[in-house]
């Protein structure tokens, strides 16, 4: 049978998963943590992966990312299938074409602002492209920052330092895991605002795993995932729109699990 992935649209696909099963552990211990999902993540486009605790999001994230590999089905990044490559071609590819973002900054605490930024282009022995470095420093607004080093920047600042970092190497994909998980909500708006900022300016490319409504009202579309599955989605989505959705899936997990 061939399945169709979540997307009518003709917009390109920057990333792709396909019947994408994933399991832990067997026997007893087996938990099934993703089920025949099917998605394509468009090009361009601000997507945000919603879902009860537990749903699979993040294991969805890291199989798409090359961080964890598939039980069944294959992941693509653009037209590369990343099921299957070896571990260098992994570290290839995460390293040239996927920027991350995460709940935890992941910031050098000995190095400044800028140097963290520019690190991951002096790994792969890349130069910055000067015009482009300096307008995502100009987007992220840390231009005063940047011989800071992280203990002297807000968590906010933090953060975008960590953006500012996905985007220099121009990565066909940026993937945020609960980017604004630690952030109060007036810093985490401007995350958002400035993730927002470059998918609108530079195209970019940005899949976004949250549990906060009024963060995925930034996305362009949402993916809401319930034990494993793709349940629904909702295109230009309103934050209180989410928030009913969700309700409803917390809803539907409660009777299932009360049923006997
Ligand atoms: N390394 C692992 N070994 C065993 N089970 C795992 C592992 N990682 C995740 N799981 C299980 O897979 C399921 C999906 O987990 P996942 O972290 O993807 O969910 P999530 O939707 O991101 O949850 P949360 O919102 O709480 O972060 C859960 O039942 C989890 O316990």
């Amino acid at each position: 049978m061939t399945r169709t992935p979540t997307t009518a649209s003709t917009i390109p696909v920057a990333a792709r998963a396909t019947d994408v099963w994933k399991v832990y552990g067997a026997g007893e211990a087996q938990v099934v943590a993703l089920r025949g999902v099917d998605v394509a993540f468009e090009r361009g486009q601000l997507t945000a992966v919603m879902g009860p605790s537990g749903s699979g999001k993040s294991t969805l994230m890291h199989c798409l990312a090359g961080l964890d590999s598939v039980t069944r089905g294959h992941v693509q990044i653009g037209d590369t299938r990343v099921t299957g490559l070896s571990d260098a071609g992994l570290t290839r590819l995460r390293r040239d074409r996927i920027g991350f973002v995460f709940q935890q900054f992941n910031l050098l605490p000995t190095l400044t602002a800028e140097e963290n930024i520019l690190l991951p282009l002096a790994i792969a022995g890349r130069k910055p492209d000067k015009q482009w470095y300096e307008s995502v420093i100009a987007t992220v607004g840390l231009g005063d920052r940047l011989r800071h080093r992280p203990s002297q920047l807000s968590g906010g600042q933090q953060q975008r330092v960590a953006c500012a970092r996905a985007l220099v190497a121009r990565p066909q994909v940026v993937f945020a895991d609960e980017p604004t998980g630690n952030l109060d909500s007036r810093s985490g708006a401007e995350v958002l605002g400035f993730l927002r900022d470059s998918v609108r300016d530079f195209g970019q490319t940005i899949v976004l795993v949250t549990h906060d409504p009024n963060a995925a009202g930034y996305a362009d579309r949402v993916i809401f995932l319930a034990d494993g599955r793709i349940v629904d989605e909702m295109r230009q989505p309103t934050s209180d729109a989410v928030l009913d959705r969700l309700k409803g899936l917390d809803v539907q997990r409660t009777s299932a699990e009360a049923t006997p």
